[in-house]
């Protein structure tokens, strides 16, 4: 490989080249992150006794308290009925939770039936500024604070509309209820609301950084091998990935030594560097890439079978072969490829014979070869 430093032209090219990939790789790694998000059961259990105790506190307040009346709206009996529905609602998602975490739809679902409820509840108060807004507020940062922005955006666009609702049905006690108090209600609340986006987005940016940082290969951005696991885990319980057959594919550079004898380590970092780039360029956001070791390459593909990895492996070898050409490297690649759940009960035990088929492959043919778990290694022409 030419170690000298190249023209500035080509210098500013490969720089530039070298942003865009990175940012590819960034959005990536950000939309997978997003899309592995999950709070563990014990917050989401918190959410739902939150949600309990606002819905008792709810039916004290309209049968117990000062207020043991509804406004022209709403009925006691048919506010009792409807809240004894939302408590149902309630105890059943908790219910679902228990038994599924990631469940996006129910993340949701329970938002807006939340604001539901609140604008309900506030709709049948007699007084006017109604405690029940305060609950927009829980609705928004409980939200937003356990799922990220996104829901944090929803919420305060669901509140907003709510309230807007709300006001709209019931302008004249609004408009008798206008006072410097009511105003300054509202703008606090405004205040808080705004204040707290910032703070969870500043959060949320720690939090990314943090799991980057556990999650990455410093060297090749790729996953690292424990994150691999992690994932891989997580795609294996997933009920909606767990019964569908995932390929693993195991790649191993040859000859990677001598480049470092050769040119030295700091080089051989960066042939890592951009192989792991071409390699994560080379799959579907869908699939996980990870460094596992060294010079070696784990993948995990799904909606895929061994034959379309079999074209994919080929793929990566090419677009090697084609990269060390222009380098003046002299690398190739090993591939082996295996199944779950055909070649091994779990993750661990696939890896293994994969990686063994891809050792036979390389003892026997002595690199650029590509073996399934359980093949015969293809004899080698004689010259
Ligand atoms: N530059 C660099 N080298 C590394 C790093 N991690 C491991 N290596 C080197 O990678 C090489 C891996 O060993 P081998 O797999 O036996 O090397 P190889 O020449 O590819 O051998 P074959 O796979 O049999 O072709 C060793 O020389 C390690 O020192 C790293 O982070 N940076």
């Amino acid at each position: 490989m030419s170690a000298s430093p190249n023209t500035a032209g080509e210098q500013t090219a490969d720089s530039r080249r070298r942003r865009k990939t990175d940012w590819q790789q960034d959005t990536k790694h950000r939309a997978t992150l997003d899309a592995m998000r999950v709070p563990p059961w014990e917050e989401q259990r918190t959410q739902y006794l939150t949600r309990l105790l606002f819905w008792v506190l709810g039916l004290a307040y309209f049968n117990l308290g000062g207020a043991a009346q509804t406004s022209a709206w709403v009925s006691l009996a048919v506010f009792n009925a409807v809240f004894l529905f939302y408590g149902v609602e309630i105890a059943w998602f908790m219910r679902h939770a228990a038994r599924r975490l990631d469940v996006r739809w129910r993340w949701h679902v329970t938002m807006w039936v939340d604001l539901l409820a609140a604008s309900f509840a506030i709709l049948a108060d007699p007084a006017a500024i109604s405690p029940g807004f305060l609950v927009y507020l829980m609705v928004i940062l409980g939200n937003g604070m356990r799922y990220g922005l996104r829901l944090f955006a929803e919420a305060v666009a669901g509140s907003l509309l709510c309230a807007l609702l709300i006001i709209g049905l019931r302008l004249f006690d609004y408009l008798d209820a206008i006072s410097v108090s009511a105003a300054f209600f509202l703008l606090f609340f405004v205040i808080i609301v705004l204040y707290s986006y910032s703070l969870t987005a500043n959060i949320e940016k720690g939090r990314r950084r943090t799991e980057d940082e556990r999650d990455r290969d410093h060297l090749t951005g790729l996953l690292n091998r424990r994150a691999l696991y992690e994932r891989a885990e997580r795609l294996f319980r997933d009920p909606a990935t767990g019964s569908e057959p995932l390929v693993v594919l195991f790649a191993d550079l040859d000859r990677f030594k001598a480049v470092n004898d050769n040119h030295g380590h700091h080089v051989g970092d960066r042939v890592l560097a951009d192989i792991g780039r071409l390699f994560a360029g080379s799959v579907r956001d869908t699939d996980l890439v990870a460094r596992y070791g060294g010079d070696e390459f784990l993948l995990i593909l799904r909606d895929m079978d061994l034959a379309e990895a079999g074209v994919l492996a080929e793929r990566l070898q090419k677009t090697l072969a084609d990269w060390s050409r222009r380098e003046n490297v002299d690398l190739s690649l090993s591939v082996g490829l295996g199944q779950y759940p055909d070649h091994g009960a779990d993750l661990k035990a696939v890896i293994e014979r994969v990686d063994q088929a891809m050792y036979r492959s390389k003892l026997v043919r002595g690199g650029g070869g590509i073996l399934q778990v359980g093949q015969v290694v293809p004899a080698v022409a004689a010259p």
